[in-house]
Parts: structure tokens; sequence; C-alpha cells
């Protein structure tokens, strides 16, 4: 039987690469507190995910949570970040917690780590010939207000696994472009992630078995600083663009 999954964020670029791949495959209901301006394939709540009684509502009968929703913006103030970013996410945990869902996959970002790229390191790092990898063990190392709110998804989704046994994947994703790669951005290239490895990373994030995981959501670039292997072996990954070998 197809397994039901809740796509918070819905109505955002993520969650167009991964409905873009994944539409026809899983019973599907989405959250996003923008009313859609679409046709989705299921059911879609207009809410916010600091409500509680409508997280949880949307909650009920689902499977696995691909939770997207949040301020996207390494800009944002700590404002919105504290309430989107760090209360949504607490807010999301407890309910799935409470109604028996199996698996969440948090949306984390690059920029859990992006304080790696010092003066020293840059933008050598970014290069294809140069060996610097991240690779999901090493401590986090934010550079923005933002950044701090991935990192803290990463520990609710930590506190939520050890205290509930619930399954929690971070994707630290990187640059989600669609298309093409960055144009003139060397870091873009590096982590760049095309909408078709986004969809089927979550899907592997749907699909696979694991207890507590951080992994980098990047295609299989030659540039890169953050190593993919760790969604290879947990997830089963298989990426199948390279920002190098992109000719559009
Ligand atoms: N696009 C990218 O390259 C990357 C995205 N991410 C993360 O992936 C997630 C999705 O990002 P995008 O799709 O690019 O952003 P987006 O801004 O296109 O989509 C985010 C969606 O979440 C919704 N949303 C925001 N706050 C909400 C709230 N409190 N309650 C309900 N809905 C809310 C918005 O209405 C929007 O539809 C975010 O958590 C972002 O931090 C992480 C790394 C890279
Ligand atoms: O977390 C995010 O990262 C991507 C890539 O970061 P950037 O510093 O190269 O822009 C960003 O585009 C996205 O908006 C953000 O949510």
């Amino acid at each position: 039987m197809a397994q039901s999954v809740l796509l918070t964020g819905a109505a955002g670029r993520v969650g167009d690469a991964i409905l873009g791949g994944l539409a026809a495959e899983y019973e599907w209901r989405f959250l996003d507190r923008d009313p859609p301006t679409e046709d989705y394939p299921g059911e879609f709540v207009v809410a916010d995910i600091t409500e509680e009684e409508a997280v949880r509502e949307a909650m009920e009968g689902i499977d696995v949570v691909l939770h997207l929703a949040g301020d996207p913006r390494k800009t944002a103030p700590w404002d919105s970040v504290l309430t989107n970013n760090i209360d949504g996410t607490q807010t999301v945990y407890e309910a799935a917690v409470d109604a028996g869902v199996e698996k969440v996959a948090f949306a984390s970002s690059n920029h859990a780590v992006g304080a790696f790229e010092t003066d020293e390191r840059t933008p050598e790092m970014y290069r294809a010939d140069d060996d610097y990898l991240l690779d999901g063990t090493e401590l986090p190392r934010p550079g923005n207000l933002y950044g701090v709110s991935k990192v803290t998804g990463e520990a609710l989704g930590r506190y939520y696994h050890d205290e509930y046994g619930i399954s929690v994947v971070n994707v630290r994703i990187g640059n989600l472009t669609e298309g093409h790669p960055p144009i003139d951005y060397e870091r873009g290239q590096a982590m760049w992630l095309s909408y078709r490895d986004c969809a089927h990373l979550f899907e592997r994030c749907i699909e696979a078995d694991y207890g507590y995981e951080i992994v980098y959501g990047i295609s299989d670039n030659d540039r890169k600083y953050y190593s993919i292997e760790r969604a290879k072996e947990a997830l089963g990954y298989d990426p199948q663009d390279n920002s190098a070998k992109h000719d559009d």
C-alpha cells in the first residue's frame, strides 16, 4: 500500500521539485500557509505550522512527514526563524510523535555549516581539485541566524528520535536550482541540487530504513565540499546530475 506523506511548505520551490518527480507515487497531504495557486494531487491544508491544532489534524493517518515549511532566507531575522523555523519545527515534531508518524525528513541547509567556509579556505574549497570535504559528522558551524535555526531543527530531531524513537533524517540541502546549475557562482555549482536529484533524494527519505541521520543534499558534482557518501549509504541515494556535466 502506498505510504501517506505530509509535505509541509508544499507551495515552495523544494516542494515543487519533490512533486515534479513523485506526485503519482504516494498518498499526499499538503500543508502551507499560502493557499494553493494550482491543483495538488491530494488534500491541501492551509495553515501555519505554529498552529498546534491544525498541525495535529494534518498529521492524522500520516506515515512520513517531509518538513520543508520555514523561512528559507539566509538573511532572515531572529524573530522570523524563531517562530517559523524553530517553534514551527517543534510543533511539527510534537504532533508527529503523538500521531505515531514513522519518519520525518527535515529540510536542513548548507547554512548549518556555512562558517566552515573561511577566508583561508575559499574560493579554493569550491573547486574540483581541492579535497576539503564535510561529511556530516563535523560539529555544526552556522554563519547566520538562519543557519542557527537549521542546527536547532536538527537538534529537535535528535531529541524526538532519542526520546520517542521516531526516525529522522536531516537533509542539508545545497543550492536547488531548476534546469541548470547556478551560473557564475562557484559555491552554488559545488552544492547544486538538481530538481531530479531532489525528488529522488526525498523518495529515498520516504522509503529507506534509518534511525537518526544527517546527510548532504547535493547532486554528484565534480566540484564538491560536501560528501554524499552518507546519503548513499544510509538512504540509497543515487544522484544522476553533476554541475560540471551540464551543458545548457
Ligand atoms: N531552495 C533551496 O535551495 C534550499 C532550501 N532549504 C530549505 O528547504 C525548505 C523549503 O525551501 P524553499 O522551497 O526554497 O522555500 P520557499 O520559500 O520557496 O518555500 C517555503 C514554503 O514554506 C511556507 N511556509 C513558510 N513558513 C511557514 C509557516 N510558518 N507555516 C506554514 N508554511 C510556511 C511558505 O509559504 C512557502 O510556500 C526551507 O526550510 C529551506 O530552509 C534548505 C537549503 C536550500
Ligand atoms: O538554505 C538555503 O541555501 C540556498 C543556497 O545558499 P546560497 O547562500 O548559495 O544562496 C539558498 O538559495 C536558499 O534560499 C536557502 O534556503
